[in-house]
């Protein structure tokens, strides 16, 4: 590899970018002057206190919720004004945990079912048999891929919780997004899952920008590159981990101390 080669792929790219959003609901401010930029290849963590905003800064991001004020863009396109789905579309796809999972479909039917959707399969009444095969080559591959290949033929609804967040992450890669958000990944997991989901994170993030929330900060110390840290809407952290746990507005926000 030549030097510039080299210097270029060390360069952060940023893929999503908000500046100055906020939202109002009525009278109240839930968030307020964001600015952010999630970058290719990185996991960026939004932390903070309950009511913080990070569920509004999220719906903002994928379009569920209109910005009060400020830009959003992704990979240079504004899509401010832009509706969810063809958000979606553009390569912005947010987790939509367990129910996006089919209990009575095997891992590898769930898998099957979300690659139709991006390749327009689904509106096929038939399929011819070259089509088929494609999908279940990517299907294994994405299976594979996530450790799920021991529980391929097995129905979702017998999987271990665990194991149904990593599924749901496989339907959510089937659209081949360019940044996947993912909202408490980690949500009502024992240890051991835990540390097989981050694991599983860390994989995806190789190839794409991961933006989550996240209550676990042992989670977010060890495998989030970048946190932003908000309070009653607006940031006051932003930094590796380290940075933000030694910074004392962020130990007053979560502590009530900066002790
Ligand atoms: N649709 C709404 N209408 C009015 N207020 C709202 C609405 N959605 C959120 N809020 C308020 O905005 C603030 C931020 O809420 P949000 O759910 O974004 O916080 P959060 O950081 O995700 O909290 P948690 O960690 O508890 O999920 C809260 O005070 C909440 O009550």
């Amino acid at each position: 590899m030549t030097a510039i080669s080299a210097a270029t792929q060390d360069q952060p790219r940023v893929v999503l970018s908000a500046r100055g959003l906020g939202k109002d609901f009525g009278g109240f401010t839930a968030v307020n002057n964001v600015d952010l930029d999630v970058e290719h290849a990185r996991i960026h963590a939004l932390i903070g206190p309950n009511g913080a905003g990070k569920t509004t800064v999220f719906n903002l991001l994928t379009k569920f919720l209109q910005p009060t004020r400020g830009k959003i863009t992704l990979q240079g396109t504004d899509i401010t004004r832009t509706p969810p789905d063809k958000v979606a579309r553009m390569g912005l796809v947010r987790s939509f945990q367990i129910s996006a999972v089919f209990p009575h479909l095997t891992v590898r039917e769930n898998v099957k079912v979300a690659l139709q959707r991006p390749n327009g399969l689904a509106t096929q009444f038939w399929l011819p048999l070259s089509a088929l095969d494609r999908l279940d080559a990517r299907a294994n591959e994405l299976i594979d891929g996530l450790g799920l290949a021991p529980y391929r033929d097995h129905r979702a609804a017998d999987l271990s919780y665990g194991r149904k967040r990593v599924l749901e992450i496989a339907t959510t890669l089937a659209l081949d997004p360019e940044v996947l958000l993912l909202d408490e990944p980690m949500a009502g997991m024992g240890q051991e899952d835990v540390q097989m989901v981050a694991r599983i994170i860390r994989d995806v993030a190789t190839e794409r920008a991961v933006l989550m929330v996240e209550h676990n900060l042992n989670v977010v110390a060890d495998i989030c590159d970048h946190v932003t840290v908000l309070q009653r809407g607006e940031i006051i952290a932003q930094g590796d981990y380290a940075t933000v746990s030694s910074d004392p507005r962020v130990r007053t926000a979560y502590m009530g101390t900066d002790a």
